[in-house]
């Protein structure tokens, strides 16, 4: 059974073919631009392929509420020509496929609790941290959706003691993305991430930033796992760091094993590796089948 894939992400976008198994057995990719012709693209792609449904994990914010009119849409991005543009319903109109949708983290999740790191576990939660910040929630074996969908990346902050940078959101400056995300850690420091030393202090202060975050996202949801993807995040030392800081955050007060002696296995990197962010629209894919049937 072949299932079609799009991760539709702010600077590129990704499609691939896979099958029930999360195998990914093709994958083009080219660079956002015009939804008009991005979107071209993506049907070119797909258009004699013999795929039986289709998922899109979208960079967002984006309308998931199938009540709503505008369902399937891109809202408030400044990318230009992207706002308010009705990705879904577009492709609808070429693609005969049951489709799914959700954001790229939700469908990153998704597949990490499908094939990857969390699998068997019916809940985590998806942690990217690049150019932004984005966090899907699986809780109860589904993808969390509410009044929108989750947006964890842009939690409030207590700010590091050492700390003078003033963050880089546009919306709230110190946000966890505004500290923590890839930009951020650039403008703070005057390099790129990858140019730090792994002794760089630039990393004590991102694990305390990351490290915050997840401490809340325990003590709110209780994830059986939490996976951190992203850019960032391929500075593998900062995992033994971020994992001191729950620790040190929670101080025992909440009793798990997995906080304890399981805590190497509780905050993990992505099982699927680079295929995170298509095994999961394929996983979206999957459902909507499902749904369908
Ligand atoms: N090895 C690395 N070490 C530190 N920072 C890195 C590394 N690789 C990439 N980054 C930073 O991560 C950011 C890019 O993130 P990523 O590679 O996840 O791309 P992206 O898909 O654009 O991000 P997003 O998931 O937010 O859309 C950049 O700010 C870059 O400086
Ligand atoms: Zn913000």
């Amino acid at each position: 059974m072949l299932i079609g894939a799009v991760e539709a992400g702010g600077t590129k976008f990704v499609c691939g073919i896979g099958n029930e198994k999360g195998e990914v057995l093709d994958r083009v990719s080219f660079p956002t631009e015009q939804p008009e012709k991005t979107l071209a693209q993506v049907i070119d792609y797909f258009k004699d392929k013999p795929i039986e449904a289709l998922g899109i994990g979208s960079f967002g914010p984006i309308d998931i509420d199938r009540a709503s009119p505008t369902y399937g849409s891109v809202t408030t991005t400044p990318k230009p020509g992207w706002a308010n543009y009705p990705v879904l319903p577009e492709l609808r109109k070429a693609i005969g496929v049951p489709i799914g949708w959700d954001t790229d983290v939700n469908a990153a999740a998704l597949g990490e609790a499908t094939w990857g790191a969390a699998r068997g576990l019916d809940s985590c939660m998806y942690y990217t941290i690049g150019t932004g910040v984005g966090v899907g929630v699986f809780a109860e074996g589904k993808l969390v959706h509410g009044m929108v969908h989750p947006e964890g990346g842009h939690v409030l902050t207590r700010r590091h003691p050492e700390d003078t940078y003033g963050g880089k959101c546009p919306y709230h400056g110190d946000c966890l993305e505004g500290m923590a995300a890839g930009p951020a850690i650039e403008a703070r420091w005057g390099v790129k991430g990858h140019e730090l030393a792994a002794d760089h202090p630039a990393w004590e202060m991102e694990a305390f930033y990351i490290g915050q975050a997840i401490s809340s996202a325990v003590l709110l949801l209780s994830p059986k796992r939490i996976i951190l993807g992203g850019g960032v995040m391929h500075q593998m030392h900062l995992f033994p760091l971020v994992r001191e800081q729950v620790r040190n955050n929670l101080k025992g007060y909440v009793v798990a094993a997995s906080l304890e002696s399981g805590i190497d296995e509780y905050i993990v990197p992505p099982g699927l590796g680079d295929n995170a962010g298509l095994c999961g629209s394929i996983a979206l894919g999957l459902q909507a089948l499902r749904e369908a049937r």
